[in-house]
């Protein structure tokens, strides 16, 4: 599995208020640059914390993008992937519209109920993990399931996440020109945190792009 992690950050590293309102931190051309990337993967991956804060629809817009998915054999849409262990998705949540195929992430805390209700709403639930989903089997399971390519959008709980647990090969972070603040606003990685084995990044490339800056990182490990 090939796993990057793109997200938009402040110059103070937030990706969000702390109100976890979305901010438009991207321009036009940083959010063309996204829908590009998640036309070249076979699913885009969020925390439940994103669907409950955002309610994203997680889908390429462009139509020259769509069919070429289609040409070369892929589904129209890549698959919509969240970490959600115990199913807190809401029944109106945009990823149970049939734009694509929407794959939910469980751990043994999910309730029979929640279960059933999820996939009557059409999802595919992979079960993975006691408490929180354990993300090495998931992956695992979602590769059964054709997905070779996932880009990861947030947030900063399940970016720390898969940062501990040693499954990022890249990470791109577009930094906007505009200052956030608040100790309580999501960052990039939050979680626990490192305290030692700091993952190492090695930066690929800069890029300028609307008034802000692209840095692309590959990910050499802990
Ligand atoms: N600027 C940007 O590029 C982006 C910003 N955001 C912002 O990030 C905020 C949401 O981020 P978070 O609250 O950190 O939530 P999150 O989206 O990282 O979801 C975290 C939740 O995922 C579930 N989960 C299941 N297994 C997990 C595991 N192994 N590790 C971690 N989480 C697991 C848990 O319920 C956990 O609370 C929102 O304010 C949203 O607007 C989100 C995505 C992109
Ligand atoms: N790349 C990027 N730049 C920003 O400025 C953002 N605010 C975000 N947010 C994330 O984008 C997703 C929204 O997806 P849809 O457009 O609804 O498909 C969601 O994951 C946001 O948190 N991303």
């Amino acid at each position: 599995m090939h796993v990057i992690v793109n997200a938009a950050m402040s110059v103070d590293g937030k990706l969000s208020t702390r109100h976890r309102e979305q901010v438009a931190i991207s321009g036009a051309e940083d959010f063309d640059r996204v829908d590009a990337l998640r036309a070249d993967s076979d699913a885009v991956m969020v925390g439940v914390g994103t669907v409950l804060a955002d309610d994203p629809s997680l889908t390429v817009d462009d139509r020259e993008r769509i069919d070429a998915r289609t040409e070369r054999g892929d589904p129209p849409q890549p698959a919509r992937v969240i970490a959600d262990s115990r199913l807190r998705t809401p029944t109106d949540a945009t990823v149970y519209d049939d734009a694509a195929e929407t794959i939910l992430l469980a751990s043994d805390t999910a309730t029979d109920q929640a279960l059933t209700e999820a996939r009557t709403k059409g999802a595919t639930v992979v079960t993975a993990g006691e408490d929180r989903v354990d993300l090495s089997v998931a992956f695992d399971r979602l590769e059964t399931h054709g997905i070779e390519q996932v880009m990861v959008e947030g947030g900063g709980e399940l970016v720390f996440s898969l940062f501990e647990a040693g499954l990022v090969d890249e990470l791109s972070v577009f930094v906007g020109s505009i200052m956030i603040g608040g100790r309580d606003a999501p960052t990039l990685s939050d979680g626990d945190g490192f305290t030692d084995r700091f993952p190492q990044l090695r930066l690929r490339d800069i890029e300028r792009i609307d008034d802000g800056a692209l840095l692309r990182y590959h990910v050499s490990g802990r």
